[in-house]
């Protein structure tokens, strides 16, 4: 990053107010009536009714519209385990792109916790103030176990971002790159390095979608994930290919696509020059990529780039998924987000990428157009036709493979923000 793009964060972060997130009041508050409406006395009264019914909660209070983004800060982005509190500018930053994109309130929840246990325990007594949990950079393989057990303890939906939201998007951005570049998906060699939870789920994803799983090769900080080794963990195993293939010297050799979901410069230019012509390289380490787009840009004039960056084009990063994921969810009340959920917002993301993108979005981004093809495989978060496609698409899923509890909502689709109730 450069010296004035690090300053200007910390500025934009520092001033004039620490933070990027406020609470906001949302009844009338002005008169003493109105306090005694929205506290002693008046408020005993919506207790009551929760007392009564739970599902009351619904109706006198945000939970419905109300999601806590949760991280141990094990796993901030690519930039490691950091611990809770320095990953508070992340979870308040999901904050503002739910906000910003779905009109979903968060408060972020940043826990100290000595053991995967620990953090569930913590999680689960909290989970009925929330409509939903967003779990956050939590390290594999504790990210694994603690959602697990947290869907099972918990009435709301328990989704681990970096898992499910990366893997939706990349497989939207990947069903798309792999059409651009002529390559069919049963056929394509996937190297990804990282073996992690982005890298776990995304995998998984795109074999459900057609990878074949003898077609991954993929790469943990001691090379190739390969049948000989007795290092790996369950999650780890599930991946292990029976090659020779040991180091990303030998995966990446004639290898169709890569994707990066490990840490900042691990694939040089002379590895990316032995990838297949029309190679996909989808370096999605945050905030530094895998390989630079400079790099990847100067060694290859063939290839399909993507970062899970903002200032780049081809962002492929979970913005896309998350606040329209959970926007569609929380307005069918769904108990779950399931796999028919997230396949449907694969495809609603994937097949906006092929509409004509609005004049107005191209000038948010100060250009001209954008238009399908290798520098744009995939919507912009700015693009308010998100809000339109992905939560109908999720909400459709949800009642169809009835995990919804309320029907699929009469002001759907979602036209602007001004339409979410
Ligand atoms: N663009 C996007 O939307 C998203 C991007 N990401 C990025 O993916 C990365 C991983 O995140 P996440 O899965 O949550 O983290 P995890 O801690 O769960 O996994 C990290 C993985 O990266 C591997 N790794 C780290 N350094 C190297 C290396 N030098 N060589 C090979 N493998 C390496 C680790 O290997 P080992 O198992 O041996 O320790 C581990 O498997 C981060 O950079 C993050 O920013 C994550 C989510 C979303
Ligand atoms: C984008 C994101 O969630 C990550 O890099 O961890
Ligand atoms: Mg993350």
């Amino acid at each position: 990053m450069s010296q004035d793009l690090k300053a200007a964060a910390l500025e934009y972060h520092a001033k004039p107010r620490p933070g990027k997130l406020s609470v906001e009041i949302t009844k009338p508050t002005k008169t003493s009536r109105d306090l005694s409406l929205a506290y002693s006395p008046g408020v005993a009264e919506p207790v009551r009714e929760i007392a009564k019914d739970p599902e009351n909660a619904y109706k006198y209070t945000g939970k419905g519209n109300l999601v806590a983004v949760i991280s141990d800060g094990s796993a901030i982005l690519g930039l490691g385990n950091l611990g809770p509190l320095a990953s508070k500018p992340v979870m308040e930053g999901k904050g503002v792109l739910f906000k910003r994109f779905a009109g979903i309130d968060v408060f972020d929840i940043e826990v100290d916790s000595e053991s995967p246990q620990a953090f569930i325990e913590t999680v689960e007594r909290i989970a009925d103030t929330f409509g939903g949990i967003n779990l956050e950079d939590i390290k594999a393989p504790e990210c694994f176990e603690i959602e697990r057990a947290l869907i099972e303890k918990c009435s709301v939906p328990v989704f681990h971002d970096d898992q499910h939201g990366t893997a939706i998007v990349t497989a939207a951005g990947m069903i798309n790159a792999l059409e651009l570049q002529g390559k069919k998906i049963e056929e394509a060699t996937v190297v990804c390095l990282g073996a992690g939870a982005a890298a776990n789920a995304c995998m998984k994803l795109l074999i459900s979608c057609g990878v074949r799983s003898e077609n991954i090769f993929m790469l943990d900080r001691k090379g190739v994930i390969h049948s000989g080794r007795d290092d790996l963990n369950q999650y780890k195993a599930m991946f292990a290919n029976d090659t020779d293939k040991r180091t990303l010297d030998d995966a990446i050799d004639g290898a169709d696509v890569f994707v990066g979901l490990s840490g900042p410069d691990l694939l040089s230019g002379e590895q990316l020059k032995k990838m297949a012509p029309n190679p996909i390289v989808f370096a999605c380490s945050n905030p530094d990529p895998e390989i630079s787009p400079e790099l990847a840009n100067s060694v290859r004039d063939d290839l399909i780039m993507a970062t899970g960056r903002s200032d780049y084009p081809n962002q492929v990063n979970n913005v896309l998924g998350f606040p329209f994921i959970f926007r569609g969810a929380l307005d069918v009340r769904a108990t779950a987000i399931n796999e028919e959920m997230k396949v449907a917002a694969v495809h609603a993301i994937r097949e906006l990428a092929k509409e004509p993108v609005p004049q107005e979005i191209c000038e948010a981004y100060g250009v001209d157009k954008f238009e399908f093809g290798r520098e744009y495989i995939i919507p912009k978060p700015m693009d308010v036709r998100l809000l339109e496609v992905v939560p109908a698409a999720v909400a459709r899923a949800a009642v169809d493979s009835g995990v919804a509890r309320d029907p699929y909502p009469a002001h759907y689709p979602l036209k602007s923000m001004d339409d979410i109730i």
